[in-house]
């Protein structure tokens, strides 16, 4: 837990805890009975703190927040037991020093980090603040501009920022324990005062009231509905107006309102369900456990539309060399031209001294419109338009193309991979790699194994979005895979609601209010209505294939709104031409106005099908489209087509905009209580028997009836009771 040596005027205590040194209470007792046997003997002049396996700790324990037996409390009477030591005490930080882990730094009278550590306070992304008094320690060493800024972001800073800021003493390239025992030893006897953060004034600002009035509006706008923002700032500004010892108990009541906050839980929920779906399994016994990945030293990414620019862009930035590839001279000039774009800028925005990007280089990114230059790549990622026969047709030719090992990908949001696997000689080493828009900055990549892909080629699309610096989800191969396939009833529940009475406005701000990035019609707008248009045609819902004589509001029995055909038939495909649910300023504009030609387009649609508006409050917009959406999630699992409901909360946050501080759909739906959910579902199916999304889902009713069981525990009676679902 620590471990207690000397060197020999100098204790060493080592936080040990693997993996990543968290302070639990076995730590923390270690760590306060080291600090007592070094006070006690009068051989040692010294204490120098470090951590094991070269990182100094990330802090309290995330597991334990929920525990009644947290440890919390202790952790700040142990900062104050460090700072109060008479003999000095120096921090050896090395990898990380997170959260708790930089507060017990701070406790320390002295700091030496490795050029490579990064240290911060991002207990605001796990809906807290540094309750730890490191709200009132940090403004004290680093001024009030720079604590506020670590503290209402959260952000990891590099050891050298942290020198500059003062955050640290010393900064070394090499073995950090010698030179913080070394500083340990040059301090022995000099006054400690001056190092005890708690007695030092805040360091003053010309006009400290002008600065905190800009700065609350700052964290408020980028706090989005989020809490912890809020409070990490209150709790700071106490720091400039009070002393210390009042200011920890301002921080202390704050840190207890966050605890105890559904924002906090829903957060940190949130991290670990990050963490749960990379251990990703497979209805068919593969697992993140047993699969090895194979090395991606070169990849190559065919199309070099929207997607593919980002995806490029994307390799780039990971440092994996790429060969792009277009179908003709004119659509690869325009491509390069655009990827070079976006490369510049991205270069422009990364930190003075990190590696650049090599990216005019033909050795490591290479434009052609010769499919033989993909014989020697490691890994292909398709990126054309969604067409099946052209996907099928391009993997045929990679499966004569590659070299025996290559991984094949597809960047498709819906089309099922077995069949797109079907075209090669090689089904095992196909996958699907579902990029979000703009795919140089969206963290989402959902990963779709086929009946075929095996769990090699699983592990490498893993890794590769690990090199992404994405978060790869692996899901089961079904239309619409599960991010899409629950947005289906999610977005159709919001068209029937305009049918029945309400207005697109109306629907995006109840969503934006739930704090949704963008409602589902601005939404639709951006992505281009087309899109879906293209697809119901593919599936014979709209256009020529659909039967004559088949009623306008009726497909395979369901009810059906043809209302963004309708829209697509006049045109308007959303911001590119200018006008979709909404009307813009432009074609490509972005300033969504309410329309009053889309209003009456929506009077007389209800007046054809004597349809009698109706007024729908904001709970039942709200319930329907989220409802829905969840109700989708609970079949989704019951089919095995994802190992568990953290893997859909993870794509929800990562792709879908969803407010990571209410967890994603499926932890909503169990912050909800599933009882409640499934009978407001009941509810508005009986009063729209016929439309489609409503009927509450077998899984749903099961986990209701058998009492609403935790959410980590839903999976288990999911393999119980599958046999009767
Ligand atoms: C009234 C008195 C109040 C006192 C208040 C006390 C205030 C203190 C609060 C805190 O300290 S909150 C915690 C703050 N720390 C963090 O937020 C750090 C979170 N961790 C990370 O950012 C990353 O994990 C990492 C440390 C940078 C390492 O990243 P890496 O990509 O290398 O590995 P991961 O897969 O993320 O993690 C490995 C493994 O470790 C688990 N883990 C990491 N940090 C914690 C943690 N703080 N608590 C519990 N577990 C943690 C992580 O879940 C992984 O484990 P598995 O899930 O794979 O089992």
């Amino acid at each position: 837990m620590a471990q207690y040596a000397r060197s020999p005027a100098v204790a060493v205590i080592r936080l040990r805890n693997p993996p990543v040194n968290t302070l639990s209470f076995a730590v923390l007792q270690a760590l306060e009975d080291g600090l007592e046997k070094a006070d006690a003997d009068p051989s040692v002049k010294a204490v120098m703190i470090c951590g094991e396996n070269g990182k100094f700790s990330a802090g309290a324990d995330i597991r334990g927040f929920s525990s009644p037996n947290r440890p919390v409390k202790s952790l700040a009477a142990l900062v104050s037991l460090i700072e109060s030591s008479k003999k000095p005490v120096v921090a050896a930080i090395e990898g990380i020093a997170l959260g708790g882990g930089l507060e017990v730094a701070l406790g320390c009278h002295y700091r030496v980090a490795h050029v490579k550590a990064r240290m911060g306070l991002p207990e605001v992304t796990l809906g807290l603040l540094p309750g730890a008094e490191g709200t009132q320690r940090l403004p004290r060493l680093i001024g009030v501009p720079a604590a506020l800024d670590m503290i209402t972001t959260g952000k990891h800073i590099p050891a050298t920022e942290a020198l500059k800021l003062g955050l640290v003493d010393e900064v070394v390239e090499e073995n950090t324990v010698e030179a913080a025992i070394r500083l340990a030893n040059k301090v022995i006897g000099q006054p400690l005062g001056p190092r005890r953060l708690s007695l030092k004034p805040v360091p003053k600002l010309p006009d400290m009231e002008a600065f905190l009035s800009q700065a609350r509006v700052r964290v408020k706008k980028q706090a989005q509905g989020c809490l912890a923002p809020e409070l990490c700032f209150q709790a700071v500004r106490a720091a400039t107006q009070m002393p210390f010892a009042d200011g920890v108990r301002r921080e202390r009541e704050l840190f207890m309102v966050l605890l105890s906050s559904g924002q906090a839980r829903a957060l940190q929920y949130a991290f670990l369900a990050e963490r749960a779906a990379q251990k990703w399994t497979t209805p068919g016994g593969a697992s993140w456990s047993s699969a090895t990945p194979q090395p991606v030293r070169s990849a190559a990414v065919i199309g070099l539309g929207t997607m593919g620019r980002g995806i490029v862009t994307s390799l780039v930035k990971a440092n994996i060399p790429v060969v792009a590839l277009e179908q003709d001279l004119e659509y690869l000039n325009t491509g390069r031209k655009a990827v070079m774009l976006l490369l510049e800028r991205e270069a422009m925005k990364m930190e003075v001294g990190a590696q650049t990007l090599d990216f005019h280089n033909p050795a490591r990114l290479q434009f052609t419109v010769d499919f033989d230059s993909l014989r020697d790549v490691d890994l292909v990622i398709e990126a054309v338009f969604e067409n099946m026969a052209l996907k099928k047709e391009i993997f045929h030719k990679l499966s004569r193309i590659c070299k025996p090992g290559a991984l094949l990908c597809t960047n498709t949001s819906a089309l099922n991979i077995d069949e797109i696997a079907s075209a090669t000689s090689r089904p095992q080493q196909v996958i699907g790699t579902h990029f979000f828009s703009p795919a140089h900055v969206m963290r989402l990549l959902e990963i779709i194994y086929g009946r075929h892909t095996s769990p090699t080629a699983i592990a490498t699309a893993v890794q590769l979005a690990k090199a992404l610096k994405k978060v790869g989800v692996v899901v089961g191969n079904c239309f619409g895979f599960v991010g899409n396939r629950m947005m289906f009833p999610y977005v159709q529940q919001a068209v029937f609601l305009l049918e029945e009475g309400s207005r697109p406005e109306a629907v995006d701000r109840v969503l934006e209010d739930f704090g949704f990035k963008i409602g589902p019609f601005r939404m639709s707008d951006l992505a281009g209505l087309d899109v879906g248009w293209r697809s119901r045609q593919g599936q014979g819902l709209t256009g020529p294939s659909v039967p004559a004589g088949t009623p306008a509001r009726q497909r395979q029995g369901q009810r059906y709104s043809p209302l963004p055909d309708l829209l697509c038939e006049s045109g308007r495909f959303g911001q590119k031409t200018g006008k979709g649910w909404y009307q813009y300023e432009k074609a490509g504009g972005r300033t969504a106005t309410p329309d009053p030609w889309l209003h009456s387009l929506l009077a007389q649609y209800r007046d054809t099908h004597g349809i009698e508006p109706r007024f729908i409050d904001q709970e039942e917009i709200l319930e329907r489209c989220l409802f829905s959406l969840i109700n989708e999630g609970f079949a989704i699992l019951a089919e095995g087509i994802a190992s568990g409901p953290e893997h859909l909360d993870v794509i929800y946050i990562n792709g879908y905009g969803w407010p990571k501080h209410k967890g994603g759909p499926m932890f909503y739906a169990s912050t909800v209580g599933l009882p409640r959910v499934l009978a407001k579902l009941h509810k508005y199916s009986e009063a729209h028997p016929d439309v489609p999304g409503l009927q509450p889902s077998a899984f749903l009713k099961k986990l209701a009836a058998v009492g609403n069981p935790p959410i980590k525990e839903w999976m288990s009676y999911l393999s119980q009771q599958s046999s009767r679902l």
